[in-house]
């Protein structure tokens, strides 16, 4: 089992520039691969690949092969499944809630496929046995397309229920979530910039500059 985590960091979480600049997003996407990738290496994943649209964004002292693909999300992560023969799971890089038990649970599963959906409809993590026999089409419902293109596959599909690993932080009111329920890096970089706000309803986020975030 081998996993790629595809990275962007230029001008990454744009529905994020609300709440911060793009430095800062640059910065706090830096911090999510880190958590990621030592969610996946705790899980006992050797082989993390990331696969990237610029090698030099990604820090030198992280334990993973690095692919440049200038290519835009699916076309580069399709060129990678057709090149490799072993199984693989594709975990986006902006999962900092996701912890090892639920990765050695996904990679336990028998069936071909194995999805984890993201919310709104997204996938967070796709694991596939025979990566050169499936393609993938992200953006919009792509929950829908993978189940739809595993079928078209003949391959069987396990759907994987769970809080943590379909949290991924696309917008503001996902860092409450980070707030409550993280603990690596990406975590402490919110909680230095932002407090909480309970009141009645959901618990929206404060930004230092006492912007409210989910305003
Ligand atoms: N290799 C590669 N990865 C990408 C590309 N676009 C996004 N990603 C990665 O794919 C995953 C999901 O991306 P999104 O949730 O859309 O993140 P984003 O593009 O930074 O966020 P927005 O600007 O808010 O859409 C993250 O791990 C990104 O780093 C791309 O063009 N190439
Ligand atoms: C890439 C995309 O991510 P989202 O924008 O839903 O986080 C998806 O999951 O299809």
């Amino acid at each position: 089992m081998r996993a790629v985590i595809p990275y962007k960091k230029e001008n990454a979480k744009s529905r994020l520039s609300s709440v911060l600049d793009l430095h800062e997003r640059e910065e706090f996407v830096e911090l999510m691969l880190k958590d990621v990738f030592n969610t996946l290496r705790s899980a006992g994943i050797e082989n993390i690949d990331v696969l990237t649209t610029s090698r030099a964004s990604i820090a030198p002292d992280l334990d993973v092969g690095i692919i440049e693909n200038e290519k835009g999300l699916n076309e580069a992560i399709n060129q990678y499944l057709a090149s490799i023969d072993e199984p693989v799971l594709i975990a986006m890089a902006d999962l900092p809630l996701l912890a090892p038990c639920q990765v050695m649970d996904i990679t336990e599963k028998q069936t071909d496929v194995v999805i984890v959906p993201g919310k709104g409809g997204g996938t967070n993590i796709i694991r596939i046995m025979q990566p050169s026999r499936f393609h993938v089409k992200y953006y919009g419902s792509s929950f829908l397309n993978h189940y739809a293109i595993a079928q078209e596959c003949g391959m069987s599909v396990h759907v994987y229920d769970s809080f943590r690993a379909s949290t991924d932080i696309d917008e503001p009111q996902d860092l409450v979530e980070l707030l409550v329920h993280g603990s690596g890096l990406a975590k402490e970089y919110i909680k230095e910039r932002f407090s909480m706000r309970s009141g009645k309803g959901r618990v929206a986020i404060l930004s230092d500059t006492c912007r409210i975030a989910s305003e």
